[in-house]
């Protein structure tokens, strides 16, 4: 399969040119970078060198649909939606990083985003959230990455809601911390070493799109309707995702059927890891597609939920990956089997 990666000296398209240079049935095919065009990827990553000779070229649809089967589109949110019509109309499958797709409601969009250009194909994106749209994601020709903050909170909570465990009036406060990779490669005040390091501050706590995101896939996959609170915060650490979920469930849930209704929802998949005598830490997920979580119930019924993952892996490149798999009808674990570097 001859894979593109558009958008390719970004944080999460470097994560996808190692993914597919080691994936055993994908081959890059043409990578794009907007102010590295003509250069070699490996003089701006020179961990490349002798291993990837490619240089990248300007985003041009037709250099792209010439060469390729699938494009990962890693570039900005309102960079991609420019681009994604043309790579369809060529006849090529798109799995998208941005926020461009990830929405049914138009409106939720122009809210937290800008005026959508193509409401029409957002809504017939899918959202590539792997363990919980599987069927879709297999049938789909356009899909539309999930944010790194949804995914961390939608895979823990979507079992709970969907089984009554939560109940659909009850409310859920996101409390997620995250790596500064999750902020992109351009520089910003915010992502200054001496602003990080040694720092540790919660941001958007008037409000964040991710909140949107988390809000509408809840509601429209499990009729939930109470009030969500999502916080984030920026660790002075380069890659990962806590997130500690607040919520309750009814007095007859105990901890062990907790346990066992997480074991049993995502048995059949690979990523999700049930911890029962451990909490999830970013150490146990850094460098792999795993999302660790963890479940405590207290004697008044309050749940504490832990989630972690690494933002560019399971929450960004590692899922796409995992998307191409299903998409290819190939095992979903194939060329994500890795294990991270704990140290
Ligand atoms: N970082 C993360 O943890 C996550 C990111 N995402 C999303 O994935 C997408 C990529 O993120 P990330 O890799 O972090 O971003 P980066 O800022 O690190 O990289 C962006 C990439 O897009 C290219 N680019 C920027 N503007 C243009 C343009 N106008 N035309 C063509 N190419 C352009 C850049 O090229 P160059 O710099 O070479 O000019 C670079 O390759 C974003 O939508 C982001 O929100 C999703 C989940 C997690
Ligand atoms: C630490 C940090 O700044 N994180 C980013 C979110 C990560 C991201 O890239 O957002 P998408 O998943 O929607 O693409 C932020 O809060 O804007």
């Amino acid at each position: 399969m001859q894979v593109s990666i558009v958008g390719a000296t970004g944080y999460t398209g470097i994560e996808l040119v190692r993914l597919i240079k080691n994936h055993p049935r994908a081959e890059i095919a043409l990578l794009t970078s907007e102010s590295f065009a003509g250069e070699r990827i490996a003089d701006i990553y020179p961990h490349l060198i002798d291993i990837i000779d490619s240089r990248c070229r300007q985003v041009d649809a037709d250099d792209i649909a010439e060469c390729s089967d699938i494009v990962f589109t890693a570039l900005p949110h309102g960079v991609s939606s420019k681009l994604v019509p043309d790579l369809l109309e060529k006849g090529l499958q798109v799995i998208d990083l941005s926020g461009d797709y990830r929405y049914q409601n138009p409106d939720i969009y122009r809210e937290w985003y800008q005026k959508h250009e193509d409401p029409d194909l957002m809504a017939r994106a899918t959202y590539g959230l792997a363990e919980i749209r599987e069927e879709q994601i297999k049938n789909s020709r356009l899909i539309a990455n999930p944010g790194c903050y949804p995914t961390s909170s939608l895979i823990p909570l979507y079992p709970f809601l969907a089984e009554g465990i939560i109940n659909s009036e009850t409310e859920i406060i996101i409390d997620a911390k995250s790596g500064v990779t999750g902020a992109g490669r351009k520089p910003s005040r915010k992502k200054h070493f001496c602003e990080v390091q040694e720092n540790f501050q919660a941001y958007s706590v008037e409000g964040h799109r991710h909140r949107s995101e988390i809000a509408e896939k809840l509601k429209n996959w499990t009729e939930y309707s109470a009030e969500i609170t999502f916080t984030p915060h920026l660790l002075p650490l380069k890659r990962g995702i806590l997130t500690t979920i607040y919520s309750s469930c009814g007095q007859q849930y105990e901890q062990k059927n907790l346990i066992s209704l997480y074991e049993d929802y995502y048995s059949e998949n690979r990523f999700i890891r049930i911890l029962s005598d451990k909490k999830p830490q970013l150490k146990y997920v850094a460098g792999t597609n795993f999302c660790d979580i963890s479940v405590t119930r207290l004697s008044s019924g309050r749940l504490k939920i832990i989630a972690a993952l690494d933002n560019l892996i399971k929450g960004a490149a590692g899922q796409a990956v995992q998307n191409m798999n299903l998409l290819c009808s190939w095992p979903s674990e194939l060329g994500l089997d890795d294990i991270g570097l704990y140290f």
